[in-house]
């Protein structure tokens, strides 16, 4: 009996998996598959070392259910038809993703592969609600979040699948590279160690953090989401983007929380829905990922990469919450969403720098890195993406400091040249940046900021004025 391929792009689980759940309905063999492809090679250094330690669990929760995950390298296409080729197989399956790269690799490989006369099909295993499947009133889609919200909130998105107990085995498993060879961590050598004490890796990590989040933060959620101190989210973005869970897992127990009257269930579902948002425009408007999702802010005078966004990277700007943030995020590769909403802004608005900047380095520090919520957030913060907010929004990250931070305990925890006692966490970062940045805990802090709150409010609204005066 012919096997089928089963391609494994961002789906590391067996429960929810539409693409997997269809190749065990066959009744034939069935070969996992990833490829360190075209696409996972402009990976940034956090997420492919994520990916590693994903590759790692899934490949033993495939042992477990009698299987054997292949892992090859090479052009996706190249790589499917040698693999086509070695073992027989006339079905390719997979989960379909939707930026513009990964979609141009896919339908690249959909039409070849029939072209050569082989069955391959793509199921959607990545989001609640596929982008074509959300449409306006007069058949359009959705620009801006709120109308996209009400248009899904009371859909459904099919019930959840179970996991399969076995997958059928081929007579033989192709050769498969050694994951080690790989080498996906090859750009974090340094800061590994420091991140590896905050992952949550794997399929059943994934869904314990979602029992004790719905069990013991949801209800809490709508105010403790916002404080910066606080760990009072799911942490699942991180399984999310590599479909260790799924988004209808989330979306179901977010459900039936709320059907419980659990306070904070309707805004977890709206996160999550902001998520599948962040895809939808993505697919519609796939430069969202690459230029300015409003094209009039081409017009806007951006810096390109500067000292001062040196300075911002290395949490050194002299703005306290944003330098916690910067730090936060090299230590744990996360940052609050709060955080990174300040963060953006103060580099976008107060450093006039292209958001571009800033997206590339998340994309190379998360390891919940996403390429649509990324960018999204990062053109939301800048003023040039889909924000439904009339005016241009300047965060001021003092007064939002003292706001979401009241008591300094998030500024302290990351900041380690901030009076108080010594804490590990704000301590870690010095193990986890490049030495090259020369950074040490006795170093002072800057006594002002690189850019004052006031002057650089000051200087982004006269070039937003001048821009206007431009179009
Ligand atoms: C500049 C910027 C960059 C960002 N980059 C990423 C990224 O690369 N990857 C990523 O997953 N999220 C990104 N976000 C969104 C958000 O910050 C994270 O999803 C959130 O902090 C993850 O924490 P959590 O899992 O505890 O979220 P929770 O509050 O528990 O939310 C549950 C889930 O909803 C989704 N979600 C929540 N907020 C958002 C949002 N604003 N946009 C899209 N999805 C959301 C996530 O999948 C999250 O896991 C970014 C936001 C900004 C402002």
């Amino acid at each position: 009996m012919a096997p089928i391929l089963y391609w494994i792009r961002r789906d590391l689980r067996l429960s929810d998996n539409p693409a997997l759940t269809w190749a065990k309905a066959q009744g034939r063999p069935i070969i996992p598959v990833f490829l360190l492809d075209q696409v996972v090679e402009g990976w940034g250094a956090a997420p492919r070392w994520r990916l590693g330690l994903g590759l790692e669990a899934h490949a033993a929760a495939l042992e477990a259910v009698e299987s054997r995950l292949t892992l090859r390298r090479g052009p996706a296409l190249d790589t499917l038809r040698g693999l086509v080729a070695e073992t027989g197989a006339d079905t390719v399956v997979w989960n379909r993703l939707y930026t513009a790269d990964e979609r141009a690799r896919d339908t690249e490989v959909k039409e070849a592969l029939r072209g050569d006369g082989l069955t391959a099909r793509s199921f959607n295993g990545h989001v609640l609600f596929e982008p074509w499947t959300v449409e306006t009133g007069s058949g359009g889609f959705y620009r801006v979040y709120t109308p996209f919200w009400k248009n899904v909130r009371d859909r459904d998105p099919g019930e959840t699948l179970a996991a399969p107990a076995t997958i059928p085995a081929p007579e033989a498993w192709p050769e498969t590279d050694a994951l080690d060879d790989w080498d996906l961590g090859r750009a974090m050598r340094r800061g590994a160690d420091v991140v590896a004490q905050h992952v949550h890796v794997g399929e059943s990590s994934a869904q314990a953090r979602l029992g004790a989040f719905i069990a013991h933060k949801i209800d809490g959620y709508d105010i403790a989401r916002d404080m910066l101190a606080e760990d009072g989210t799911s942490g699942l973005s991180e399984n999310l983007t590599y479909g260790e869970i799924s988004a209808r897992t989330c979306w179901h127990a977010g459900q039936r929380a709320m059907a419980e009257g659990k306070a904070g269930a309707e805004t977890f579902l709206k996160e999550v829905v902001w998520r599948d948002f962040a895809h939808h425009l993505a697919y519609h408007t796939p430069h969202l990922t690459s230029g300015n999702w409003r094209p009039e802010w081409d017009a806007f005078p951006w810096r390109g990469d500067n000292a001062q966004a040196e300075a911002w990277r290395r949490g050194r700007t002299g703005i306290e919450v944003v330098d916690a943030g910067m730090r936060e995020m090299y230590v744990t590769g996360r940052m609050h969403n709060r955080a990174r909403m300040l963060v953006a802004s103060y580099l976008t608005k107060h450093l006039m720098t292209h958001w571009r900047v800033g997206c590339d380095w998340f994309a190379d520090c998360l390891i919940d890195w996403d390429p649509a919520s990324n960018a999204m957030g990062w053109q939301w913060a800048a003023g040039s993406g889909p924000d439904a907010a009339p005016f241009f929004r300047i965060f001021n990250p003092e007064t939002q400091g003292e706001k979401f931070d009241p008591k300094g305990r998030y500024r302290r925890r990351w900041v380690a040249e901030l009076p108080g006692p010594e804490n590990a966490d704000a301590l870690a970062f010095y193990d986890a940046i490049p030495r090259s940045w020369d950074m040490g805990p006795g170093d002072a802090y800057p006594t002002a900021p690189i850019v004052g709150l006031s002057e650089g409010r000051q200087r982004a609204l006269d070039a937003y004025a001048q821009r206007d005066a431009t179009e």
